[in-house]
């Protein structure tokens, strides 16, 4: 896991369900990134390439415009919010290797014809990453949740990027709410 070691994960969440006074809409989910020293943006994007985590995410579309969407655990970093299926990616894997490997065992589908669309240097609860979103433009089989995770389609006008994390923001918000997607997936 990259987030807080689990019992303090939970704490977190425990304390900010108990405590807080926002809605109980906001209070699912619970940001625990900058628990480490946070670094500014400009000391992130300053850090060799190969020091620091790769992540590959993944942005699905089905034939009618929705996009696949999978809810985070309790306990993990963005313990709740709303994410793109993906993950860490391995010593030995590609990035597109990686991709393949988290779509299988998140959401039980094999992805191919993918094109990096946007990507950013994270400040991590536990450690800095490197986010890489790729555009997935064809998949096999039916996604559920094989880790019994929430998976759902969702129309892009229904989409609230307040309930993903930061980095899935920056990406919701230019690459997704502005149709540049529509340009990718029908570009050949
Ligand atoms: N999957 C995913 N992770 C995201 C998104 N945005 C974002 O900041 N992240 C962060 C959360 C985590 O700190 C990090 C890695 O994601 P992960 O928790 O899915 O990693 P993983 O599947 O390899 O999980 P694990 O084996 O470590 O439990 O990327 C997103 O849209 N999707
Ligand atoms: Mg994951």
């Amino acid at each position: 896991m990259d987030g807080l070691p689990k019992e303090l994960g939970d704490i977190f969440t425990n304390n900010s369900l108990s405590q807080s006074a926002i809605s109980l809409e906001e209070q699912k989910f619970n940001v625990v990134e900058g628990a480490q020293p946070f670094l500014t943006q400009e000391e992130l994007d300053l850090l060799p390439i190969d020091q620091v985590r790769h992540v590959v995410c993944g942005v699905i579309f089905n034939e009618y415009g929705q996009v696949l969407v999978a809810r985070r655990r309790a306990g993990v970093d963005y313990a709740n919010s709303l994410e793109f299926p993906g993950g860490k990616v391995e010593h030995h894997e590609t990035h597109e290797e990686a991709l393949v490997r988290e779509f299988e065992e998140e959401v039980g589908i094999t992805v191919a014809n993918f094109k990096l669309v946007y990507d950013k240097r994270v400040n991590g609860s536990s450690e800095p990453f490197h986010i890489y979103f790729y555009l997935i433009k064809d998949f096999f089989g039916h996604p559920y949740g094989v880790e019994g995770q929430e998976v759902f389609w969702l129309n892009v006008d229904e989409i609230d990027y307040n309930r993903f994390p930061p980095a899935t923001q920056i990406l919701i918000q230019n690459f997704i709410l502005t149709n540049e997607y529509l340009q990718e997936i029908y570009q050949h």
